[in-house]
């Protein structure tokens, strides 16, 4: 499988990818089972606490999860995620060597561009499949129709500032293939509650 396709797996499994933050590695099997019981099986732990590779290694234990480290900021970020299980590898930015890292180690990854220039960086270094991050201030719907009209077999994921609410609206334009967001587990965790939101989500379409 190509490059492109494995990252395409990754991001038509299910159309929303929720970004957690979770505090508590206690938390990370029920919630990773909350969120698959509502059809989300593609989750993304970001390295934002203490604990987030350890939540990577529980939750890859959840059947039918598909685990990735988000906030992925270095190559030694990259090789410990590995380690701890994750099967893909999301980034706020571009870096050359971190795109390099994970062409070494064949894993998709999923690195955040904010502008043209950074798509061009992409894809001179052969990437085609990008984070918009952080897609509403960085100029929400009228910025990625823009950047999807000139750049046409590049494919996004936007993230940041996106809600349930909105979450169709942006799956509606043809270059996105998913959304991430953290709404889906905002608040004191509810895994009933967790469930309801993931299974509206995984209910949204990409055109
Ligand atoms: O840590 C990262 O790498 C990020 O992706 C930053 C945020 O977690 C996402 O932007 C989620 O944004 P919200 O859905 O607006 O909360």
């Amino acid at each position: 499988m190509s490059d492109t396709a494995k990252l395409d797996a990754v991001m038509t499994r299910s159309t929303v990818i929720p970004v957690l933050v979770v505090k508590d590695v206690a938390q990370a099997r029920p919630l990773a089972e909350a969120l698959v019981a509502g059809g989300l099986t593609t989750l993304e732990v970001t390295l934002r606490t203490p604990c987030a590779l350890e939540v990577i290694a529980e939750m890859s234990k959840v059947e039918g999860a598909l685990v990735g480290a988000g906030t992925v900021l270095s190559p030694k970020d990259l090789e410990a995620s590995l380690k701890a299980g994750a099967e893909f590898i999301v980034s706020p930015g571009l870096t050359e060597s971190l795109a390099k890292s994970a062409a070494e180690h064949d894993v998709p990854f999923l690195p955040g561009v904010a502008n043209a220039g950074d798509i061009m960086r992409g894809l001179d270094l052969g990437l085609t499949r990008f984070k918009f991050f952080p897609a509403v201030t960085n100029g929400g719907l009228p910025a990625i129709k823009a950047m999807s009209s000139v750049f046409g077999a590049v494919r996004f994921c936007p993230t940041g500032g996106i809600t349930e609410a909105t979450a169709q609206e942006w799956l509606s334009v043809p270059s996105v293939s998913c959304v991430g967001g953290s709404w889906l587990t905002a608040g004191e965790f509810d895994a009933a509650e967790v469930t309801r939101r993931a299974k509206a989500a995984s209910a949204l379409k990409a055109s």
